[in-house]
C-alpha cells in the first residue's frame, strides 16, 4: 500500500534518500490515520463534496493554512485537512497553496499518488478560464 501511494521503499525511508527532508508528524497523523479519516464519512472538501469547475482565481483565494486549495494536473483539491498529515511538513505543502502547483509538486515527488491520497479532498476540475489566465493560446486558428 505504501509504495502504491508514492511512499518510498528504500532503506532511508525517504523519497530523496535524505531522511532529514521529512518532518515528524504530530501523533495521530500517520498515513494510516489519514486513510481512516478519509473513510470516516467526514467532509474533507469543505464544500459538502460538491464537485464543480473551479477557476485559478478562486483557487488563489484559498491560500492560508486554515483554508488551502491547490491545483495539480488540472484537478483542484482542498488540502487544508491534509496539512498536518503531509510527510514533507506544513511549510512545504503551503508552497502549493492557492496555486497551480503541478511543477512544484512534480519537482519534489512526481511519483506520489496524490489522486488517491487526496481523493476525498477533490473539489473539481480547473476550468478553461484558468488557462486563459495562464496566458495559454486558446485560439483554434
Ligand atoms: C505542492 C507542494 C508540495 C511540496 C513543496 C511538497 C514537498 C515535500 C517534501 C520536501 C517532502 C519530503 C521529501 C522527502 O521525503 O525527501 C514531501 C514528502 C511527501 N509529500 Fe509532499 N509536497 C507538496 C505537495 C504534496 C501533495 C499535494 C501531496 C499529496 C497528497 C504530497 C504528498 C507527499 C508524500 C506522500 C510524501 C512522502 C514521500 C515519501 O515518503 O517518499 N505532497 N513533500
Amino acid at each position: 500500500m505504501w509504495a502504491k501511494l508514492g511512499f518510498s521503499n528504500n532503506s532511508t525511508g525517504s523519497a530523496t534518500g535524505n531522511p532529514r527532508n521529512k518532518v515528524a508528524l504530530k501523533p495521530g497523523h500517520s498515513l494510516m490515520d489519514w486513510v481512516r479519516l478519509g473513510s470516516s464519512g467526514e467532509d474533507l472538501t469543505g464544500a459538502n463534496g460538491m464537485i464543480r469547475p473551479i477557476t485559478l482565481q478562486e483557487v488563489a483565494l484559498h491560500n492560508t493554512q486554515n483554508d488551502a486549495w491547490t491545483a495539480i494536473r488540472g484537478k483542484v483539491y482542498n488540502i487544508t485537512r491534509y496539512m498536518d498529515f503531509h510527510p514533507g511538513g506544513v511549510e512545504e505543502l503551503m508552497k502549493g497553496a492557492g496555486k497551480e502547483a503541478t511543477k512544484i509538486f512534480e519537482d519534489v515527488h512526481a511519483w506520489v499518488n496524490y489522486e488517491q491520497l487526496l481523493a476525498k479532498c477533490f473539489l473539481g476540475p480547473l476550468t478553461i478560464a484558468a488557462s486563459l489566465d495562464l496566458g495559454m493560446d486558446t485560439d483554434s486558428d
